[in-house]
């Protein structure tokens, strides 16, 4: 059906994708939403982990990856990418009781560190903070699970998504400084060109007609 989109998501990440009261929800959930219906498709969701999201859309098993995806470089080899629509950053989550940790770079005393397998934080880790200990989970609730008991001494993962579980979380806090700063991007086949382009399309008309502006001022707290 060439009016049905098919959308990859691991909506295990709120606020950008996440499941509540049995229903997919979150910005990048409504803003996919919103832009399916500007380009006069429906979508259909399909739950996945996020490090099958590339390998899935390259199978063909959807066509857009949704899921806080960082346009990167490595992934750029292998997918296209929308233009981009939010600025992110990998940020660090720590106890607050932890006196230990006051900006990244102590981290590389060794300190232990849980990243979900398949993002950003695994290699960004790798490559420039050799001291780590990486504990790699496949779900962002395990993630944040050890260090909120005490299992790891940081989370590594994207602001959005560490400002919010610190909001729900009293027992830790977001450092202020980070690490990166990264542009979100939806993912698509290489060879699908029509498709990019409807969809860039579709994200300027909502630029345009305040849609976007609602859909930011709703999920996040930082405005810009
Ligand atoms: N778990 C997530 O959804 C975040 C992934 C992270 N933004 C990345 O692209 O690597």
């Amino acid at each position: 059906d060439g009016n049905v989109i098919r959308v990859g998501t691991d909506a295990t990440f709120p606020p950008m994708e996440f499941v509540k009261d049995g229903k997919r929800t979150g910005f990048d959930i409504e803003l996919m939403e919103a832009l399916a219906k500007t380009m006069g498709k429906k979508i259909q969701w399909i739950d996945i982990d996020f490090k099958g999201l590339i390998p899935g859309l390259i199978s063909n098993r959807f066509d857009i990856a949704a899921s806080a995806i960082y346009m990167t470089d490595e992934r750029r080899k292998v997918v296209n990418f929308s233009d981009p629509y939010y600025r992110g950053g990998l940020a660090v989550l720590v106890r607050r009781d932890d006196t230990s940790i006051k900006v990244p770079e102590d981290l590389n005393r060794g300190k232990r560190v849980s990243v979900q397998v398949g993002t950003k934080s695994v290699s960004y880790l790798r490559d420039n903070f050799p001291g780590v200990e990486r504990v790699e989970v496949e779900k962002n609730q395990a993630m944040f699970d050890l260090l909120a008991t005490g299992r790891v001494n940081a989370v590594v993962t994207g602001r959005p998504a560490a400002v919010e579980y610190a909001r729900t979380q009293p027992l830790v806090r977001v450092l202020d400084k980070g690490l990166t700063t990264e542009l979100y991007g939806f993912a698509l086949r290489k060879n699908d060109t029509a498709l990019a382009e409807q969809l860039n399309k579709a994200l300027q008309t909502l630029r345009m007609n305040g849609t976007y502006d609602a859909l930011t001022d709703k999920w996040f707290t930082r405005k810009d």
